[in-house]
């Protein structure tokens, strides 16, 4: 079976947007991050899409725009936003159409990678401290922690590296 869409989900600051862009060259596969695209056909940012039309309107957004990409590519690398498997039936839809890879990376690894980046995530902006930051990712990732889990394939934090992955994907696709 040859590779022709990955998907790779996880909590925001899980390091999609970043691995994604390293392993397209990888792979040769035309890389996607999600929230550029819901962007780009929305014509506004993603803070100013939560602010002026709400969270239930970003999630109709988002699942359009998933299945418009999908649609759109014959191979493609796509790196989701951090609530994609969670709404609209996309982590089934992700499963049906492709490889996906949950980059499992512990709470407190992401509250040092997102406490200089909050203000740019509309979910983590406005909260007072690292305390409360680290309380609601804690909290996202139990919500989340079973639409990620359907992943076929899981790397944990310090395996989510370009090199640890490719691996992980080559075995996968040669075995399966
Ligand atoms: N493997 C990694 N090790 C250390 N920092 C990382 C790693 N991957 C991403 N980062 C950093 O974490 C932050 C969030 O990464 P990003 O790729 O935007 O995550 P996501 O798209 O999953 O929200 C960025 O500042 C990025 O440079
Ligand atoms: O966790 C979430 O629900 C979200 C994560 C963001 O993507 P990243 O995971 O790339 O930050 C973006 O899609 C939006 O702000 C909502
Ligand atoms: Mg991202």
């Amino acid at each position: 079976m040859g590779l022709t869409h990955l998907y790779l989900v996880g909590m925001p600051g899980s390091g999609k947007t970043t691995l994604g862009l390293a392993l397209a060259a990888r792979y040769g596969l035309p890389f996607r991050d999600l929230d550029e695209e819901i962007v780009r056909r929305e014509g506004r940012s993603i803070v100013e899409l939560f602010a002026q039309e709400g969270e239930a309107y970003f999630r109709q957004a988002e699942a359009a725009t998933l299945r418009a990409v999908v649609a759109e590519h014959p191979q493609l690398l796509l790196a989701t936003g951090g609530g994609t498997p969670c709404f609209h039936q996309n982590a089934d839809f992700l499963n049906e159409n492709g490889l996906t890879l949950w980059l499992d990376v512990p709470v407190d690894e992401l509250v040092r990678r997102l406490l200089q980046q909050a203000a740019h995530r509309p979910l983590l902006a406005q909260l007072p401290d690292e305390a409360a930051l680290k309380s609601r990712l804690t909290e996202t990732l139990a919500a989340r922690r079973e639409f990620y889990a359907t992943a076929k394939l899981c790397c944990q934090a310090d395996r989510c590296t370009p090199e640890a992955v490719f691996a992980l994907v080559q075995h996968y696709v040669t075995t399966a």
